[in-house]
């Protein structure tokens, strides 16, 4: 559940790239908070500035000038992350980078669940060394062992199509990605599977007559915002390169192994205004509303809904089903929980995917704020798009109470999550999730509501087939968070692996030795903050500062 995008503007003397990839980083701001980067080719050399927070700290003190100044060129891809392997380190943060063979960046989304065996492949067979436990850079050095393989000093198009079949031979689990080779161009490609979301786009270059500019991103509407058109999917197991000569291959690199998208993307992970795979989000939102419409009319009596006196959201993913659901049961809706939009601390952002659990359960009372009338003496229906460790719909079902409310219901746009993500989202041990080995009763109780109700997965699986467009090719989703049965086979311990690596990371209070050592990135040059007047951000040469993660505890 990273971001990533790519741009090949079409004018080969352009230097702006950077201009437009930090922009796209604010559109898929919603899906990673904890770091975030550019990379970008001029003549034959990469440069890059990467660091730990939102794009608007790490890029804070750069206007248009700084960026062109400093991150110049036609090229480029760019990256938001939220980690789900490896670290929280400054050091994982991306594009990665590899000077060998011909200067590879790579931006991921997703997660790759065989991590021992690739590391072992790399160690004994290619010769690689591995300088963070980030499964992102496993990746790149596949990609860059087996193109080092063909023993070229020079690689065509052909040369990179060639090497990502082996990248999709090794690398098990979920991933689509961006990636720059140096001076040549840049590469999209998306798992066998399509289970993270990837798409392309065009438009006319603004400076050369007749040319085109090319842009790839996770979302399509980071591609709308910045004025490219025919949109796209990549298909699953399809990868495109634009050249910097202005040219556009497709190719399919291994068969699809099936066409489906994580459903979590639509339950909670994507912005309402993008369409991903032929599919509007704002639309599966809707009808996810109308589904919850008709299990409440199951599992409640008339009475019990005609005595709802409001309907409220849970802000804001929420607020599309909701509103839909309100007027299916034809009750009156209310945007009841105000959201804190200025705060500038990152707590009142996307509570969920903040790390740690003090930092998500502060986050939610920062964030949101009842408006008391609204409550009191009122039996309520809050409406959230899932309820994953329960934090905020406890703490929610609280305030709700605290205001007066007589009666409060909690409902669910999307089923029970008893299984933890595998596919690029890290949701949490299982014995964390709230509704792992608890009755519905039992989640209720939990979280204090009288009454708790989920969608149920056909159910979902149906509001989002039942939102697609004309052509779309899904009918089936990854759905593994809920029904416990992944698309891909899973290795034996990888599960064990996860939790392993949960565990450590809750223990660690400072970076470690590996983190503090930095690649020597012969070409790049990874600007530290405090260079030319900035300000930094907590990291310096990608160090993290031991007191950084301070202001999220
Ligand atoms: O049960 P929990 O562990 O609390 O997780 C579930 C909650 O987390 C997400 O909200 P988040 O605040 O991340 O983002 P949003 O503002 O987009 O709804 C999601 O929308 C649920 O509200
Ligand atoms: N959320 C993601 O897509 C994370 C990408 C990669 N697994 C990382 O942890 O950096
Ligand atoms: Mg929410």
């Amino acid at each position: 559940m990273c971001g990533v995008t790519g741009l090949m503007l079409g004018d080969p003397e352009a230097t702006t790239a950077a201009i437009e990839l930090h922009e796209s980083l604010y559109y898929l701001q919603h899906a990673s908070q904890d770091a975030a980067g550019i990379s970008v080719c001029n003549g034959g050399r990469v440069y890059q500035r990467k660091g730990l927070g939102m794009a608007q700290k790490v890029f804070s003190e750069f206007d248009g000038f700084a960026l062109l100044e400093q991150l110049p060129g036609a090229f480029g891809i760019a990256h938001v992350r939220y980690p789900t392997a490896g670290t929280s380190s400054a050091s994982e943060a991306q594009p990665l980078y590899v000077n060998s063979p011909f200067g590879l960046s790579i931006s991921v989304n997703g997660n790759l669940i065989n991590p021992d065996y690739l590391r072992e492949f790399l160690d004994s067979e290619a010769r690689r060394h591995i300088n963070s436990d980030s499964d992102s850079e496993l990746l790149l050095n596949v990609f860059a062992h087996s193109l080092n393989e063909l023993g070229k000093a020079r690689v065509n198009v052909d040369d990179i199509f060639a090497s990502l079949r082996d990248v999709y031979a090794k690398c098990q689990g979920a991933y689509a990605c961006t990636a720059m080779v140096t001076g040549f161009g840049i590469l999209g490609f998306r798992d066998a599977n399509g289970i993270r979301p990837l798409c392309f786009g065009s438009r006319p270059s603004q400076t050369l007559p007749g040319a085109k500019d090319y842009f790839l991103a996770s979302e399509s509407v980071a591609l709308r915002q910045l004025g490219f058109t025919d949109i796209i999917d990549i298909k699953p197991g399809q990868a495109v390169f634009c050249q910097k000569n202005g040219t556009v291959h497709f190719r399919q690199i291994v068969e699809p192994k099936s066409y489906t998208p994580d459903v979590f993307e639509y339950v909670y992970l994507a912005r309402p205004d993008s369409c991903i795979d032929g599919i509007s989000v704002h639309r599966s939102r809707q009808n996810m509303g109308v589904k919850l419409a008709k299990k409440m009319r199951e599992v409640l009596t008339e009475k019990e809904i005609a005595e709802i006196d409001v309907v409220i959201p849970v802000p804001e993913t929420s607020n599309t089903a909701a509103a839909t659901l309100a007027s299916c049961l034809d009750r009156p809706y209310s945007n009841a929980f105000v959201k804190n939009r200025y705060a500038n601390f990152s707590f009142v952002f996307r509570t969920f995917i903040l790390p740690g659990q003090e930092a998500r359960k502060k986050g939610i009372r920062r964030k949101l704020s009842p408006i008391e009338s609204e409550f009191d003496g009122k039996a309520i229906c809050i409406v959230d798009d899932s309820i994953v460790r329960g934090n905020t719909s406890r703490e929610i079902v609280q305030m709700a109470r605290e205001a007066g409310a007589t009666r409060v219901y909690v409902v669910s746009c999307s089923p029970e999550i008893m299984n933890q993500h595998i596919y690029g989202i890290d949701l949490a041990d299982p014995d964390e999730l709230v509704a792992y080995n608890r009755t519905t009763e039992q989640v209720a109780e939990n979280i204090q509501a009288d009454k708790v109700i989920f969608q149920s997965l056909d159910d979902l699986k149906a509001a989002c087939v039942e939102a697609a467009g004309e052509g779309s090719e899904v009918k089936e989703f990854e759905v593994g968070v809920f029904s416990g049965k992944y698309i891909t086979e899973v290795p034996d311990g990888y599960f064990e692996h996860i939790s392993q690596l949960r565990g450590k990371n809750k223990k660690r209070k400072t970076p470690n030795c590996s983190e503090a050592m930095l690649i020597a990135n012969g070409g790049v040059v990874n600007m530290a903050p405090g260079q030319n007047g900035a300000q930094g951000n907590g990291t310096r040469n990608g160090v993290m500062s031991p007191s950084y993660r301070e202001d999220i505890k």
